[in-house]
């Protein structure tokens, strides 16, 4: 039989404090039932990998929210990308694949570093800081917004765009109708930001665009494109950041081994996407019957895949609850994985090597100076504070 779980995965109960929930999902079997929603789910690595996998048999065209598009309107037009499956994916994927290739994102590095640099300077400079409020929430809307070639006014409808788009993939609870509150407004200037005379030449808006003038995609679909980069480019990164500064001081052995090494930042913070998972859950609807697990499941059904429990199943990984900066971190799942693998994962990974490059240099030590904030989220995990002191190299 399979096992019943009645969680909410989406209750600010379950969202505090995620990682006892999992363990228990994991053990309880391979695939398991939550009654809650009437939903399947999977908090194991393996489970988790084969379904990412496998989009013919489990399809992110139906939504990758709890809302099934086959069943109810989405709130926005869905994603060509994100929620849509091959062949309506394939090309706009390759398009988005060439707008942010390993080239054209080295080419940010100097200007990325640069403000992390200045921006980190400063701080260590106070001796005491947010690592959120004063770097995390920081450092992504300086470089992100300039890159992708957006107006300087507007940008702090950003986040809470990010925050429609990241609550919008769970249930209609609380956190879904309070990011929701000013969705009108907030659509406008992210409808408007996608328009291509409102774009910067030189920036990643206007390369997206530069695709429709050679035919490989349409006009529309090059705003649409935009949009993908406005909804995942920033919440994602700002929770990444914040989660890995709140990990590393809550690590001091563990920054320690970053500061005398600054060329483990990068491994370093890829150790702490796998472990404070900054996407912590999405969804796959079945096309048919299928076996997971060795439990069938019916075709037109909702699984939730738990990234962050995959990413601590002791079954992949070892000792999964420790931080270890060295460790090798291959076959994660907080980038996703198959055709709908993160194609913004060499943006993101720039900008936790450059943030943790420059305080690897002048901190020697990092301490909590009181407990992190957590910041409920349908589906981010990650923090609204995080204050620490720093010791000066
Ligand atoms: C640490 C930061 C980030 C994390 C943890 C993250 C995580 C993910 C994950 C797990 C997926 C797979 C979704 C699925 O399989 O349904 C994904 C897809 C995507 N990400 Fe990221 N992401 C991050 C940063 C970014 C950035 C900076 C950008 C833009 C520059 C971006 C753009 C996208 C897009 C457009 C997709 C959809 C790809 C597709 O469906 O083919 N992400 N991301
Ligand atoms: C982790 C993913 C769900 C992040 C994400 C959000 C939105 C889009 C889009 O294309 O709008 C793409 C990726």
């Amino acid at each position: 039989p399979v096992p019943v779980l009645d969680d909410d995965p989406f209750s600010v109960s379950f969202l505090a404090d995620p990682y006892p929930r999992h363990e228990r999902m994991r053990e309880a079997g391979p695939v398991v039932w939550l009654s809650h929603y009437g939903i399947w789910a999977s908090a194991r690595h393996e489970q988790v990998v084969t379904a990412l996998t496998d989009w013919r048999a489990f399809s992110s065209a139906s939504g990758v929210g709890l809302a099934d598009f086959r069943k109810e309107k989405p709130w926005r037009v869905p994603s060509l990308l994100l929620e849509a499956d091959p062949p309506d994916h394939t090309r706009v994927r390759e398009v988005m694949t060439e707008v942010l290739s390993s080239r054209r994102v080295r080419g940010l590095r100097e200007e990325f570093a640069a403000v992390a640099e200045s921006l980190v300077g400063d701080l260590v400079e106070r001796g005491t800081f947010d690592a959120v409020r004063d770097l995390a929430e920081v450092f992504p809307l300086r470089v992100f917004p300039d890159a992708l070639g957006l107006p300087e006014e507007g940008r702090e409808n950003l986040m809470p765009y990010g925050g429609m788009a990241f609550n919008g993939f769970g249930p209609r609870n609380d956190l879904f109708h309070e990011a929701m509150a000013d969705a009108p407004r907030i659509q406008e200037w992210i409808n408007e930001s996608c328009r291509r005379e409102n774009l910067a030449a030189g920036g990643l808006g206007q390369d997206i665009w530069a695709f429709a003038d050679t035919g490989r995609i349409t006009p529309e679909q090059a705003a649409m494109l935009v949009r993908s980069l406005l909804s995942a480019g920033i919440d994602t990164t700002v929770y990444a950041i914040g989660n890995a500064l709140a990990a590393l001081a809550a690590h001091p052995g563990q920054w320690a081994r970053v500061h005398e090494n600054p060329a483990l930042a990068k491994l370093a913070f890829e150790e702490a996407i796998r472990f404070e998972s900054p996407v912590q859950t999405f969804f796959r609807t079945t096309t048919r019957a299928v076996d997971l697990g060795g439990v069938r499941i019916g075709p037109g059904e909702k699984i939730l895949l738990f990234l962050g429990a995959a990413n601590r199943d002791p079954r992949k990984w070892i000792n999964p609850h420790t931080l270890d900066v060295t460790r090798r971190t291959a076959g994660h799942v907080g980038f996703g994985t198959g055709i709908h693998a993160c194609v913004g994962q060499q943006v993101a990974r720039l900008e936790g090597d450059v943030v943790l490059t420059a305080l690897a240099r002048r901190a020697a030590m990092l301490s909590p100076t009181a407990a992190p904030e957590p910041r409920p989220n349908n589906t981010l995990r990650g923090f609204s504070s995080a204050p620490i002191r720093v010791e000066k190299a």
